[in-house]
C-alpha cells in the first residue's frame, strides 16, 4: 500500500467499520491522517485519533479517499448516494452482490467481503471476492487491510459468499447460543450462576482453543471421545441421536436463505 493511500470508511463508526478502522490505526497500517470516516449516526470511536477526518458527507469522503470501504447495513445501501468513479470499493454488506454494489456506487472495481463479529477482537474471518477489474496490487492491498482483523481469504467465486454469510458471517452467534443453552441447563440443575457461567465459558473457550491447536478435523475429536466410551460419549450420543445436527443444519439453511440477495 502506497504511503499516501487514503482509505475512507462509509459507516466507519459502526461495529464492523470501526473494528477495521481502529485496527489499521493500532497496527500502523494507515496513519490517522490517511483515514477518513463518515457515519450517519455520529460517534466517537476515533476520539484517541484526532487526525482522523470524520465527515458527514459521503461525497466528501469519496473525494478524499483512494479506497472506499462500504460498511452500512444492507437496507441503507440505497441511501448511499456516491459516484466512486474508478476507485476501489470494498463492501462489507451482506445480501448485496458485487453487481448491486457496483451499480449503486458507480465503480466496477468492487470487492465483496464478509466479516464477522470477532473482527472486533482481531479474530474475525473475512472471505472475500473481487471483480475482474480489481488489479493484483489492489488484491494484495485488500488482503492486508482485511487480515488486520483476523483471517482473510480470497475466493474464486462470489457465490460462496452467500453461504459463508450464514456460516462464518453469523457464526459467532452460534457459540453464544450453545453457551446460553448450557447455562440454562446448568442453572436448572442447581448450579450457582457464577459457577455455571465460569464453567460454560471456560469450557467453550478452552475447547475451541484445543480444537484450534489440534488443527485436526473436529469430527476426529468427536469420534475419539465417543470411542473413549465414557460419560462424554453418553452425552454426545444422546445429542446426536436427539437431532443436534439436523437442528444446526436447519439454522444454517435459514440463515443461508436469508443471505441471498432478494
Ligand atoms: N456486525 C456483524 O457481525 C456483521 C456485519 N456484517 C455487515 O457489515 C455491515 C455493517 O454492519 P455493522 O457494522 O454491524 O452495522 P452498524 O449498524 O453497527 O454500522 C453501520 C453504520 O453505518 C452508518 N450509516 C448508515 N447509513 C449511512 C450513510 N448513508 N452514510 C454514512 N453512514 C451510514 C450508521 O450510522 C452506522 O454507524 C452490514 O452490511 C452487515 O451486513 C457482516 C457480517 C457480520
Ligand atoms: O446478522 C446480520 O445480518 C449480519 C450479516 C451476517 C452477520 N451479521
Amino acid at each position: 500500500m502506497h504511503e499516501d493511500t487514503v482509505v475512507g470508511i462509509i459507516g466507519g463508526q459502526g461495529w464492523m467499520g470501526r473494528s477495521l478502522g481502529l485496527a489499521w490505526l493500532e497496527q500502523g497500517l494507515r496513519p490517522p491522517e490517511r483515514l477518513v470516516i463518515s457515519s450517519r449516526s455520529g460517534g466517537d470511536a476515533y476520539r484517541d485519533w484526532p487526525e482522523v477526518r470524520c465527515v458527514q458527507d459521503n461525497r466528501a469522503l469519496v473525494d478524499l479517499a483512494d479506497v472506499i470501504v462500504l460498511s452500512v447495513r444492507p437496507q441503507d445501501l440505497e441511501r448511499v448516494d456516491i459516484d466512486a468513479g474508478d476507485k476501489l470499493v470494498i463492501s462489507l454488506l451482506a445480501m448485496a452482490s458485487c453487481q448491486t454494489v457496483a451499480s449503486r456506487v458507480g465503480s466496477q472495481r468492487v470487492v465483496r467481503a464478509m466479516p464477522n463479529a470477532a473482527a472486533e477482537i482481531h479474530r474475525g474471518y473475512f472471505p472475500w471476492y473481487a471483480t475482474a477489474q480489481v488489479s493484483d496490487v489492489e488484491r494484495r492491498l485488500v488482503q492486508t487491510l482485511l487480515e488486520s482483523c483476523g483471517t482473510a481469504r480470497e475466493l474464486p467465486k462470489e457465490s460462496a459468499l452467500d453461504y459463508l454469510t450464514a456460516l462464518s458471517g453469523a457464526g459467532p452467534a452460534y457459540p453464544a447460543l450453545l453457551a446460553q443453552s448450557m447455562l440454562d441447563h446448568a442453572r436448572h440443575s442447581g448450579i450457582a450462576d457464577d459457577i455455571a457461567l465460569e464453567a460454560v465459558m471456560q469450557t467453550l473457550v478452552g475447547g475451541s482453543l484445543l480444537l484450534e491447536r489440534e488443527g485436526a478435523d473436529p469430527g476426529d475429536m468427536v469420534e475419539r471421545l465417543i470411542a473413549y466410551d465414557g460419560t462424554t460419549a453418553k452425552g454426545l450420543r444422546a445429542m446426536i441421536d436427539g437431532g443436534f445436527n439436523g437442528i444446526l443444519h436447519s439454522g444454517l439453511e435459514a440463515a443461508h436463505e436469508a443471505a441471498k440477495e432478494a
